[in-house]
């Protein structure tokens, strides 16, 4: 386990800090250790001798920010201070004393500040626990309204720490340095328009503090390159043969939507997987051949619509020949009998797109509770209300959380934070991504990589929701890797499998 990985509630982390200074830290001592931490940053990105206006709150956040002014007063900045609170925290108090002495200018009012190029936010971290108000929401709104970028200290001020919800209102950051661990507020959908860039200050906190309160492995980690590169299958055994590298099974495509059984196709070539067995309706066949030359792909006879009528594969091969099946992209409603069939095989599934809505059709619960192996389930916000209507969605964590112990299937969220919950409660949040991927067919490409994936590890000891995750990190890594290289508007679902491997390569 590391660091990076680790997530925390506002009173799992007073506990861990209560902790280190049980054991002897001085509270000021770590104040220090912090704040200089944070000044080393900001200098490294802040051009020497700039105007940086610095917001204190009344607690230790605060305090944080007035170690920080007075570092880089004497690195040489020119640094003025916003402090509007009557009464501050004892140890706040007594930099914000040393400050004034070093006739660092202090200001009470936002009308009377000067002009800067810098803002850093230190006026509420995890101690926040109510509705921000009058004076100070409206502080906070002016600084927002400011063109200088703000640098928030350990979250923006606003934020909820657990939830990310804007308590009244919060600073807009452009760059929130998160102390010691990462906060659970900033890894949800609701806070991403406060943090802007978002990177953990780490000032040692030990590891068996952070075990003995979140428990080891901890039950909400965050998907890191190291977690997602200990579950990708390399190196490959050097006596490895085709069948053992896994057989997939993809079930997708229709008359009218050829195009999303190509990009399933591709998403598992990606994924190195031993072998592809397509099932489409039969006119499309050729297509899928000019595009998948190594895949097998088997012509299912079709209905009027272009649908899969029914399953026909080759010889008579069982489906328990193959190690998974990834079934939905681009199937349309009329695949229905299809996606009962593999519901009642005993082969690991993957179900996405249509086999979704199929199944919520079918009844999400009672169909999968007859379920004895492997089932993932990959909605969108929209299918997961149309699979579980009765969960409530104003916690994602705890609404996969659910939907996965209900059904017994590891659940996987898509969304700008994708969350992944195996039955247990044990969840993943892909804490990077891109809204370059917010675009038809990408999600097609993701059933395909994740079938790859655990085609290929299934009969090893991994834990299935951990290779879900490491399917979620790839993707979304080729989504930036391409946005970087081709802007936000340049990564269309095809673009999107060319550039799979380049993160790989990359590594
Ligand atoms: N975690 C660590 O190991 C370290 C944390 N540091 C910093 O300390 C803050 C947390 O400090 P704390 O004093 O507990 O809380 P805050 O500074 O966030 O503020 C609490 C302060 O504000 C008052 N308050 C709360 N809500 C409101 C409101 N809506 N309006 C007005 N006032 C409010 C409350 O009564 C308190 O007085 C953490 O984030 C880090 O930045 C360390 O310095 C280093 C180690
Ligand atoms: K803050």
């Amino acid at each position: 386990m590391t660091k990076e990985q680790v997530i925390v509630t506002a009173a799992q982390m007073r506990d861990i800090e209560g902790r280190i200074f049980a054991a002897g830290m001085p509270v000021a001592a770590l104040m220090e250790k912090v704040a200089r931490l944070i000044s080393d940053r900001l200098q490294a990105i802040i051009p020497q001798g700039q105007r940086v206006g610095i917001l204190v709150g009344p607690g230790h956040n605060g305090g944080d920010a007035l170690v920080v002014a007075r570092e880089l007063h004497f690195r040489g900045y020119q640094v003025w201070i916003y402090q509007p609170f009557s009464k501050l925290k004892e140890l706040t108090s007594q930099h914000f004393q040393y400050a004034q002495s070093l006739g660092i200018p202090v200001y009470q009012e936002i009308e009377e500040l000067p002009s800067c190029d810098f803002l850093v936010d230190g006026l509420f971290g995890f101690g926040l626990e109510r509705e921000i108000t009058d004076s100070i929401a409206l502080a906070i709104n002016h600084f927002n309204e400011w063109n200088q970028p703000i640098f928030s200290i350990d979250l923006p001020s606003g934020l909820h720490t657990d939830t990310g919800a804007v308590l009244g209102t919060a600073i807009r950051a452009n760059h929130t340095f998160c102390l010691g661990l990462w906060k659970q507020g900033l890894l949800q959908e609701q806070a991403l328009e406060y943090i802007g860039k978002a990177e953990l200050i780490d000032f040692d906190i030990p590891l068996a503090d952070i075990h003995d309160v979140l428990g080891n492995p901890p039950k909400i980690n965050r998907i890191t390159k190291t977690t997602a590169l200990a579950t990708l299958p390399l190196p490959r055994s050097p006596v490895t043969h085709k069948y053992k590298s896994g057989h997939l099974l993809l079930i997708c495509g229709s008359r009218r939507y050829a195009g999303g059984a190509i990009l399933t196709g591709l998403g598992a070539r990606a994924s190195g997987v031993g072998m592809l067995s397509i099932a489409v309706p039969e006119s499309i066949k050729p297509l899928l051949v000019s595009h998948l030359p190594e895949a097998l792909i088997i012509d299912c006879p079709e209905t009027e619509t272009g649908a899969i009528s029914h399953l026909q594969l080759p010889g008579k091969t069982p489906l328990s020949s193959f190690t998974v099946i990834a079934c939905g992209p681009g199937l349309t409603k009329d695949a229905t009998p299809i996606v009962e069939q593999v519901i009642n095989s005993e082969v690991p599934l993957i179900l996405d797109a249509d086999a979704l809505n199929i199944l919520a059709q079918l009844g999400t619960i009672s169909t999968l509770q007859k379920r004895k192996t492997t089932t993932v389930l990959t909605p969108h916000t929209g299918e997961f209300h149309r699979l579980f209507p009765d969960i409530d969605f104003k916690d994602r964590v705890k609404a996969v959380q659910t939907a996965a112990s209900q059904t017994g299937a590891v659940v996987l969220l898509k969304g700008a934070r994708t969350a992944i919950s195996n039955p247990q409660g044990v969840v993943w949040i892909n804490p990077e991504s891109t809204p370059a991927l917010a675009r038809g067919g990408s999600g097609d490409v993701l059933s395909g990589l994740m079938g790859g994936l655990l085609a290929q590890v299934a009969n090893k000891q991994v834990n299935i929701e951990d290779v879900v995750a490491t399917a979620a990190w790839w993707h979304s890594q080729a989504g930036i890797l391409a946005a970087e290289e081709r802007t936000e508007l340049g990564v269309d679902a095809f673009t999107l499998t060319q550039y799979l491997m380049k993160v790989v390569i990359a590594i």
